[in-house]
């Protein structure tokens, strides 16, 4: 075949741009039929009728507006105003990602195939790269791209061949120290379905729950995984006070997280030794629990002094996993995974902390059912707390600066959209862990006829 030197007519760019973008081609056309065939006053009323329905959602009901609607119009509208043609072509051109057509001389640049804005600070950008351009290019680029985009942290990755996600983050929504969750004024008043832990970047409440959970803090030193155990802990206040809830604690830092909150614990370790008496009694609670349940004919615990909710927490459980020696391992993973995939329903629940998510480390990783990434030390580390794909939609835990200013600052995933959503954790000072530990230590006296796991002698008198 000859070579041809011209580019294909307009008339045909602007069908394949149309075959490409069918919404931006479909309403109009769809709106223009409609005035044809059913006039300009049914239409105009039907497109009232929508505008006062989206209107009312968003007024209505707020939490599932920004959670449902707003994603797909802000995605909308930085695809079409953000990042529209000139500006995104100009763009590449910039940062030198445009390349002459030696036949046309046409300067082709990266298609912009998608874009998706997951929460008002992050877009994630998906490209098609010229033919002869690789990843690594874009990598390498990074630094330009960042400047141009005017983001503060900014993903590369390959998503298919031929397609790569930048993923933009801009600003930091937390500028303010979020405080720790209040001591609730009665046990009645504690949510074990939602317990407070901070805010997210929208400034709504984020809670979690505890109850028919495990929950998996994820973070490197330093990134603030105390306030992801102590905020919880302030938020069941009084129920750990009135027997609701009973928290054994494994504090494998040797005792320098929670060493002076004893008096809040139904147990405490300091080693992985006593670490590993405390997670089989666990366990065997658990089987009591079971038991009395079953003889109950109750296919679910109702929370009370008699059945307490039961918390293991677990400060570096990498300990218990992988670090230790190597029968406490094997024994702790063992006992961790039959908790994690029995202990639900009978009020079991486990909550741990870590700084590296790899399968070596935590092989039990996906039987947590609530995680939690704050700054990591390498890229994989969210995609490996969170879920495949997370990090390309925005959970840049790697990109979080590693000052105190971030400390707290994180990622967790909506559970209906499956979206990322920044978060920063209250932060809990040693004042407020004190005032946790006076106002609510645990009964001493076990009142459970269930569960018969006591606190030792010496620990009391310690
Ligand atoms: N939610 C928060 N908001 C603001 N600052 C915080 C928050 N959480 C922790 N910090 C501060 O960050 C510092 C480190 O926090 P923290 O000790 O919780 O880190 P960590 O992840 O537990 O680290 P390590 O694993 O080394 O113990 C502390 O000085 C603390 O005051």
């Amino acid at each position: 075949m000859a070579l041809v030197n011209r580019r294909k007519g307009m008339e045909w760019r602007a069908a394949s741009w149309m075959a490409r973008h069918p919404g931006m081609t479909g309403t109009p056309a769809a709106l223009a039929a409609s005035v044809v065939e059913l006039g300009p006053v049914t239409t105009g009323t039907v497109m009232a009728g929508l505008g006062a329905a989206g209107v009312s959602w968003y007024r209505g009901h707020p939490e599932t507006f920004d959670r449902f609607g707003a994603p797909v119009l802000r995605s909308f509208r930085r695809r079409w105003l953000r990042y529209v043609g000139r500006r995104w072509r100009g763009l590449m051109i910039d940062c030198e990602f445009g390349r002459e057509n030696r036949r046309t001389g046409h300067i082709e640049v990266p298609r912009l195939v998608r874009v998706r804005s997951a929460s008002p600070s992050i877009d994630t950008l998906y490209v098609k790269v010229l033919r002869g351009q690789s990843l690594k290019k874009f990598q390498d680029a990074a630094d330009e791209l960042s400047m141009a985009l005017r983001a503060d942290a900014l993903g590369i990755v390959k998503v298919k061949p031929g397609v790569i996600a930048l993923t933009v983050v801009r600003g930091n929504p937390f500028e303010q120290i979020i405080d720790p969750a209040e001591i609730p004024a009665d046990s009645s008043d504690v949510d074990l379905s939602a317990l407070y832990f901070g805010e997210d970047e929208y400034g709504n409440d984020w809670t979690e729950p505890i109850l028919g959970n495990h929950l998996l803090g994820v973070g490197a030193a330093g990134s603030g995984k105390s306030s992801l155990m102590w905020n919880p802990l302030r938020a069941m206040g009084l129920a750990i006070r009135d027997g609701l809830v009973r928290v054994d604690m494994c504090d494998l830092k040797g005792g320098m997280e929670a060493g002076n909150a004893r008096p809040l614990f139904n147990k405490y370790a300091d080693d992985p030794d006593k670490a590993l008496q405390v997670i089989e009694a666990f366990r065997n609670d658990m089987k009591t629990t079971q038991r009395h349940l079953k003889d109950e004919g109750l296919r679910k615990v109702r929370v009370s002094t008699e059945t307490p909710l039961r918390v293991l927490m677990i400060d570096e459980l990498a300990m218990m996993t992988a670090l230790g020696s190597s029968s406490v391992t094997r024994a702790a993973v063992k006992l961790l995974a039959e908790i994690m995939t029995q202990g639900r329903a009978s009020g079991f629940a486990v909550c741990a902390y870590l700084q590296e998510p790899t399968k070596d480390i935590l092989p039990v990783r996906d039987l947590f059912t609530r995680r939690i990434c704050l700054r990591t030390t390498a890229e994989n580390h969210a995609d490996m707390t969170l879920g495949d794909g997370m990090r390309v939609k925005g959970a840049l835990a790697d990109e979080i600066p590693a000052d105190e200013e971030h400390a707290g600052i994180g990622f967790r995933v909506d559970q209906y959209t499956r979206k990322p959503i920044r978060v920063r954790a209250g932060n809990v000072a040693d004042e407020d862990i004190e005032e946790l530990v006076r106002t609510c230590p645990a009964p001493t006296e076990d009142t459970s006829n269930v569960v018969e796991f006591r606190r030792d002698e010496d620990e009391d008198a310690a």
